[in-house]
């Protein structure tokens, strides 16, 4: 079935690697010393296929690692950068660094060209104002004719085998990603759930990507979750996400 294909409101199914058999080359360019809020890093850019530069942000000493402490870190510049509340991207890449940084071993591996789940910046805003006109985040990507998730992990693969990272504990929601990171060659010795706080309008797509795409969410339906109020102009407070359990009622998935 082609994600062209998929049914409004359906679970979007599985995309097997674009590189199933091994791992895009990629070449390490530079590093230097980078000093954050939450401790000291190493940043190392790398060169990737189509000219596309990625960047890892290394803790401490990685080589040789088969446990370590990995976020492999999808580009947003909307939520990365300018703090945008539509997803949940510039959270979880400050909880991703300080989770590495405070366990002194680890890498945040910021992933270039994978704007808008690969469909780019500027399709990514034309996705957005569809889904202000009532389709979700699947929906508008269909609708676009483009892939719902066009992203592929094999220069991530290839950046931690270049580290020396023989297996990791992934930073990540989303089991597709552990998928892929497997199918690259990685192994994947643990998910470890990267949940950030929740706001009103991030809710909508965090429901989204749990009922059709299978992220991991536990906690989206918690009290202080589900209270958020949502839509423009609605408070920004955040509601602290849990890994409480559901409650047995769980409120309507997204659809405005
Ligand atoms: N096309 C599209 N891309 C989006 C949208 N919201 C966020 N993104 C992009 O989605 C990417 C992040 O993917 P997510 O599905 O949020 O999370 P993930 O990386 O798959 O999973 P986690 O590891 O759990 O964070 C970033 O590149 C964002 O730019 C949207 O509504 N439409
Ligand atoms: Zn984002």
């Amino acid at each position: 079935m082609s994600e062209a294909a998929v049914a409004p409101g359906s679970r979007v199914p599985s995309r097997p690697s674009a590189h199933p058999d091994g791992c895009a080359g990629v070449r390490r360019l530079a590093q230097a010393r980078i000093p954050t809020a939450h401790g000291e890093l190493r940043c190392v850019a790398y060169a990737a296929a189509g000219g596309v530069e990625h960047l890892a942000f290394v803790a401490g000493e990685v080589s040789g690692a088969a446990d370590a402490l990995v976020r492999l870190h999808s580009e947003c510049a909307t939520g990365d950068l300018m703090g945008s509340l539509r997803c949940d991207c510039g959270a979880q890449l400050d909880e991703a660094l300080r989770r590495v940084a405070t366990e002194g071993t680890g890498a945040v591996v910021y992933l270039r060209g994978h704007e808008g789940r690969g469909i780019g910046i500027a399709a990514k805003l034309r996705a957005y104002q569809l889904q202000d006109t009532g389709l979700d985040t699947v929906d508008a990507n269909v609708a676009l004719g483009l892939p719902v998730d066009g992203r592929d992990y094999g220069a991530g693969a290839a950046i931690l085998h270049d580290l020396g990272i023989t297996g990791v504990r992934l930073l990540t929601n989303n089991p597709d990603k552990v998928a892929a990171l497997a199918r690259h060659g990685v192994r994947v010795a643990d998910r470890v759930p990267l949940l950030a706080p929740t706001h009103g309008e991030s809710l909508r797509y965090l429901r989204t990507k749990r009922s059709r795409m299978g992220h991991l969410l536990d906690g989206l339906d918690s009290p202080a979750a589900a209270g958020t109020p949502t839509g423009p102009g609605s408070s920004d407070q955040p509601a602290t996400m849990t890994t409480a359990s559901a409650p047995a009622t769980a409120p309507a998935e997204e659809r405005p």
